[in-house]
């Protein structure tokens, strides 16, 4: 199990933000206050409007940032204590990944393959049935400067998960997708939970959300506001009208 207790994270503003942002801060919260748990054979859904931190929590999860406070631990264990073993047990697709133009889905492959140690034999084996089922078979010799934006998202996705990793982190999984290359995807998500992954999507797609996941968490300007089942969460409402009433609560609380 996956457990996040207590984040936090601040950036500095640069002057070009404070401009955007209209503001003098010369620090921006992006994360104020998460906690949540995954667990194996479920997909957790965060939910959460534009800024709300969303990315910034996944990219903790992913040890690609780290925390200023909080810690996140796996079955017990604080992740900080062997970043490396805790590496090869994830999977993370962000929606900032950039493929460069001159690689092919093969060379990309192998090339990660490689980097997560997967033996040759179970590399070629594992990259067969994933570019079969994402169709990227039949592109594997084209250069990702040819592909179509649903083409590159799906081979982002097949790219991050050549190690076979048992915690499956996707920021934003369906973002830009044709609705063809978005029921794969949404089908490979059920498949891997029923292989007894552990799965944490980020989202601002109420369907989606509503479509998929066991488990929910909500963030709102930066703070983790529920974490519960999709039907608690829900509480007999539409998931969009819970997610409204909890944040004007939020809002209420911040102009008091
Ligand atoms: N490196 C950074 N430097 C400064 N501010 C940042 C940085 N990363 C994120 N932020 C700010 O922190 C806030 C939360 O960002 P984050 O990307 O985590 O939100 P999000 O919920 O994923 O939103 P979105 O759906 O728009 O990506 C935003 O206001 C963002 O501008």
């Amino acid at each position: 199990m996956l457990e996040v207790k207590g984040l936090k994270k601040t950036f500095k503003m640069s002057k070009k933000q404070q401009k955007i942002e209209k503001t003098k801060e010369k620090i921006k919260v992006a994360v104020a206050d998460v906690s949540f748990d995954a667990r194996p054979g479920e997909i957790l859904g965060i939910l959460g409007a534009n800024g709300a931190g969303k990315t910034t929590t996944l990219r903790i999860l992913a040890s690609v940032i780290k925390a200023d406070e909080g810690q996140v631990c796996l079955d017990g264990a604080d992740i900080t204590g062997n970043l490396m073993d805790y590496r090869r047990h994830i999977g993370f697709l962000t929606s900032e990944l950039k493929l460069e133009d001159y690689f092919t889905p093969n060379y990309l492959f192998d090339y990660f393959s490689k980097l997560y140690g997967v033996g040759e034999e179970q590399a070629a084996q594992r990259k067969k049935e994933l570019f079969e089922k994402f169709g990227i078979d039949k592109f594997a010799e084209v250069k990702v400067a040819d592909m179509s934006t649903g083409m590159k998202q799906k081979i982002s996705l097949v790219i991050s998960i050549v190690h076979n990793p048992d915690i499956i982190i996707f920021d934003e999984p369906t973002n830009g997708l044709d609705v063809i290359t978005e029921r794969i995807v949404v089908n490979f998500l059920k498949e891997l939970r029923e292989q007894g992954k552990c799965i944490i999507i980020s989202s601002h797609i109420f369907s989606l959300i509503e479509k998929i996941c066991d488990r929910v968490v909500i963030i709102i300007r930066g703070k983790s506001v529920c974490c519960d089942t999709l039907e608690n969460v829900m509480a007999g409402q539409p998931l969009e009208d819970r997610f409204f009433e909890l944040y004007e609560n939020m809002e209420g609380k911040a102009d008091e």
